[in-house]
This record gives C-alpha cells, sequence and structure tokens, in this order.
C-alpha cells in the first residue's frame, strides 16, 4: 500500500481533465523516427494514467527538509491554491511543495528527485490557460516563488538579469523607476513569473512592438532533470557560436528544464503614451483601420487590439465595465509610445481624422492621461476575468493569416446556432492572434464534442496554429499534430528523452500521450 504521506484519488474522482483513464500508451520512452508515418489520431484531452513514478516518503521529505529548511510545505490548505489553475479546471493531488531561494537548492531538488524517479512539477506564478502548471497528479510541486530578486541591471544597454520568481509587474516598477520598461506586458502581470512567461514564451500586449522572447531573451540559465545547471545566462546581442540552446527552453513549458534565472532586453520607457478606444461597423473595416494605422502611425504604434460587441456585454454585465463610445460590433485598442508627445499626438489626430472621414472607423475616443489609459486598456485586459463570470469557459488561442481570424468566430457561431451561451473573439489583431471564448451554463461534454474537432480543423485548413501563445499544457497536447508535421513532433520527443531520460518534469503536458 502507498505510504501514508500520499493519499490515493477518491474512488470516482477523476485525476485532471481525467474522464475516461486511457491505456497507457507504449510505456516506451525512446521513440525512433519512421520516414513517413502515420500521425496517430488525437486522444481526448483526458489525462492519461499514471506514470510509474516513485511515491514521496518520509526520508524524501527528511531531505528536502534539510535543504530547504521550513519551505517545504505539506499544509493542504496553502497546497490547494498550487493544486489548481487560474481558471479551476484543472486539479492535481498534490502533497509536496517546495519553494527553493537559489538555483544549487533547485539543482539539489532536482538531482535528488531524478535519482528517486520523482516527478516534478514547475511552478511560477499559476496564471497559465492550458492546465501546464499544476500537477496532474502527484507531482511535487517545484515553485519559483520565492527566488524574486534582481541580479543586475545595465542601465546603458538596458539588460536586466534576475531570478526566475520574479512577477512580471515588479519588474516592470523597478525598470520604470529606471526610465526602462519590460519588452512584454499581460493581463496577468500581477501574478505571472518572469520564468513562467519564459518557459510558455507568453506574447501578450506589446509584442507587436518589441517581438517575442524568443527576440529579447538574451540568456537562460536552467537547471536540467538530472540537477546539472546549464549557465546560458549570456547579456549579448549577439553570438553565433553554435546552438542556440536557450530556445529549446523558451516554450517548453518546464518539460526540459527548470529556468532559474534570465536575461532579457529592456526598451527605453516611451516619453509619450496614447490609446485611442474605437469602435468599427465590421472586421473588414477594422482590417482596413489596422492598414491605414500601420502607415500613418508606423514606429509610434505599440499595440493594435480587438474585442467584438459579445464581450463588451460580458464586460458591462459581469464587471460593470461601461462602454465609452457607441455600440459597435467591433472595438479596438491602438496604443502609442514614442519619445516626442506633441509629435505623436499630432500623428495620432491626423489618423483618426483620417479614419473617420473615409468611414472605417465610427466612434472612438482618447486617452493621454494615466487613470484614463488604464482604463481603457481594462476593457481589453479584462474580458478574461469577465468570461470567468459567464460560466464554463472553451478556450481557443488561434493564429491566422489575420484577413481569416474572425471568421472562425462567425462560422462557430453558426456551427453550434443556440447550443453555447456567448461564443466570442478578442485578441491581438496585429500578431494575427484570436482569442475564441465560448461558454455554457456548466462543463458539457456535448457542447465540447460540436466545438472539437471542429475548431482544430478549420485552423489546421487555413495552416493556422491551435496554440498562439498559451501553449499547450494537458490540455492540448494531444491536438499538436493539428500544427506541426509528425517529425517535427518525433523530434521534439527525441529532445525530450534526451534532456530527461526519466521523464520527471512536467509530465503528461506539451508532448502527445504517444510520446510521453
Ligand atoms: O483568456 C483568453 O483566452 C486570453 C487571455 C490573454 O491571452 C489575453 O490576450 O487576454
Ligand atoms: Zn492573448
Amino acid at each position: 500500500s502507498p505510504p501514508a504521506l500520499v493519499r490515493t484519488l477518491p474512488p470516482g474522482f477523476s485525476s485532471g481533465l481525467l474522464q475516461t483513464p486511457r491505456p497507457v500508451s507504449c510505456g516506451v520512452r525512446c521513440r525512433e523516427l519512421h520516414a513517413g508515418e502515420e500521425r496517430p489520431t488525437p486522444s481526448p484531452t483526458a489525462a492519461p494514467e499514471r506514470r510509474p513514478f516513485s511515491r514521496v516518503t518520509p526520508e524524501d521529505m527528511a531531505f528536502f527538509s534539510k535543504i530547504i529548511p521550513g519551505r517545504t510545505i505539506t499544509d493542504p490548505d496553502i497546497l490547494e491554491a498550487s493544486n489548481v489553475d487560474w481558471l479551476k479546471s484543472v486539479r492535481g493531488f498534490s502533497e509536496v511543495l517546495l519553494r527553493p531561494q537559489t538555483t544549487e537548492e533547485v539543482s539539489q531538488i532536482l538531482g535528488y528527485c531524478n535519482s528517486r524517479n520523482l516527478a516534478v512539477s514547475p511552478q511560477g506564478g499559476n496564471t497559465g490557460l492550458v492546465g501546464g502548471s499544476v500537477p496532474v497528479y502527484d507531482e511535487i510541486i517545484l515553485s519559483t516563488a520565492l527566488m524574486n530578486n534582481v541580479l543586475n541591471f545595465d542601465s546603458v544597454s538596458g539588460i536586466l538579469s534576475c531570478q526566475a520568481g520574479c512577477v512580471l509587474e515588479n519588474l516592470s516598477l523597478y525598470l520604470e523607476d529606471r526610465d526602462y520598461i519590460m519588452p512584454l506586458d499581460l493581463g496577468a502581470k500581477g501574478s505571472c513569473h518572469i520564468g513562467g512567461n519564459v518557459a510558455t514564451n507568453a506574447g501578450g500586449l506589446r509584442l507587436l512592438r518589441y517581438g517575442s522572447l524568443r527576440g529579447t531573451v538574451l540568456g537562460l540559465e536552467v537547471v536540467l532533470a538530472d540537477g546539472r545547471v546549464l549557465d546560458c545566462l549570456a547579456t549579448l546581442r549577439k553570438d553565433n557560436t553554435g546552438y542556440d540552446l536557450k530556445q529549446l527552453f523558451i516554450g517548453s513549458e518546464g518539460t526540459l528544464g527548470v529556468i532559474t534565472a534570465v536575461t532579457i532586453l529592456c526598451p527605453r520607457k516611451p516619453k509619450a503614451v496614447n490609446v485611442a478606444f474605437l469602435g468599427c461597423e465590421s472586421f473588414e473595416q477594422l482590417l482596413q483601420t489596422f492598414q491605414l494605422c500601420r502607415g500613418m502611425l508606423g514606429e509610434i504604434l505599440s499595440a493594435f487590439e480587438f474585442l467584438d460587441r459579445e464581450c463588451m456585454r460580458l464586460l458591462n454585465t459581469h464587471l460593470k465595465l461601461a462602454n465609452p463610445i457607441t455600440d459597435c460590433p467591433f472595438y479596438i485598442v491602438i496604443e502609442t509610445s514614442g519619445s516626442n508627445p506633441t509629435h505623436d499626438e499630432e500623428k495620432l489626430h491626423q489618423f483618426l481624422e483620417e479614419a473617420m472621414t473615409s468611414s472605417q472607423v465610427i466612434d472612438g475616443t482618447v486617452a493621454t492621461e494615466e487613470a484614463k489609459i488604464k482604463a481603457l486598456w481594462s476593457l481589453r485586459e479584462r474580458v478574461t476575468e469577465a468570461l470567468t463570470h459567464d460560466g464554463f469557459t472553451y478556450k481557443y488561442d488561434i493564429s491566422l493569416p489575420v484577413e481569416r481570424i474572425y471568421q472562425l468566430v462567425t462560422d462557430m457561431r453558426e456551427h453550434l446556432g443556440n447550443r453555447a451561451k456567448s461564443v466570442v473573439g478578442y485578441g491581438h489583431v496585429g500578431d494575427g492572434n484570436l482569442h475564441l471564448n465560448i461558454t455554457s451554463p456548466t462543463k458539457d461534454p456535448d457542447l465540447l464534442a460540436s466545438i472539437e474537432p471542429f475548431v482544430y480543423e478549420w485552423t489546421a485548413r487555413f495552416q493556422g496554429s491551435i496554440s498562439a501563445e498559451h501553449g499547450l499544457g494537458l490540455k492540448k497536447r494531444n491536438y499538436i499534430y493539428y500544427s506541426k508535421a509528425s517529425l517535427a513532433v518525433a523530434l521534439m520527443g527525441n529532445i525530450k528523452i534526451m534532456l530527461d531520460p526519466k521523464g520527471i518534469l512536467n509530465p503528461y503536458k506539451t508532448l502527445p500521450d504517444d510520446l510521453q
């Protein structure tokens, strides 16, 4: 029988997304590449069976307590928050939460877990939306929360070095005091950790201007599954000495190593920021406005986001946020960031005049002061929160050629008829990234069966990505084949085996079940 420390699942209780347990795929951790191999049929999102990892014993606890005294948590009330994801859609049953403060501590923990065959679920701010940051069964939760020191900031180059557990908003405030900003900004900034941002290659609201973390992250320190510390913590803009290994860990969702420190290139704080909130009659007009905006605002444009009328309805109903302009089918948030307030305002006003006279935009409002800028941004940033009050939410994060993104929403509405409560579209127009969200009063397997695989087939038909910026985690892992060739996925499996031969790091995530 399992040691007393480990609670077995209550009878009939499902772990994670588990509904119908699927037989363990093959148990083989070594997979050969076969040319022309058939792509496996994706299984439902149900979690695979627990793999035969060891269970935590009192001896293991004694070891952890010696390495990180007072920072081994077993209190069920504290563990509850770390076992459940932000959406409350995935639940694990871990009984151990470890809070290291240093890279050396992470190294010792992983070296030990690897030798004992104990599975580990790395966790940052736990704000992910695909079930990637919580355990599925009894994996040990390895939190970066106490690894929150800035290591260095070079005010000439703008290069920041910090530990992985720094909260994004704290880093932003730290940099703003020094006349710099972070190159990324997300709705979850108050909780998410930079290590988690990098591990998931989070996109967010500024990607249009500053690019993805694949460009702005200059270096990483990563603890590998066996405890070795990989020092790629470079601070160079240019470095072509061999393969760029840090890219493997960016977006790997904690399955290849635990990121412990990051160096990141930060832009100067803009002297002038303006936000315009505009309304359009059709998505066609919204796209024309985007084109015009790129032409007229070019170098000062820092965000071009959208939400539809349904999103606005949910913001009004659930969060009591008022629409600052007349009711429209589509709303745009445009942000400019530049170095000359007079020049930027003049450009923005010329653009708005042109957009209004050519009837691309029906109504709009502009903000230059911080409080109003914040209020306008919250209409875009808080859609996710509004959706959580609308019911059970099915979330899709799709990349498509920009002119196609809203067609998926209209096709989905037509396809579902009155079976869904709300079908909404919003997202990052500038990046060709749609957030399609569908709600129902409660979890509804029939509705889900109507949405999937329809949404994935639709996306694959236009060579889109089924996960633009949220990653695959537990929920989307089996749909990877809709966006990646079989050979690419098989190579990913080989990399996983090379770096984590026992598969202890964030098991059941990112890779499809046939490669777990
Ligand atoms: O909740 C979502 O689907 C999207 C969340 C986030 O990526 C956003 O852009 O607001
Ligand atoms: Zn987004």
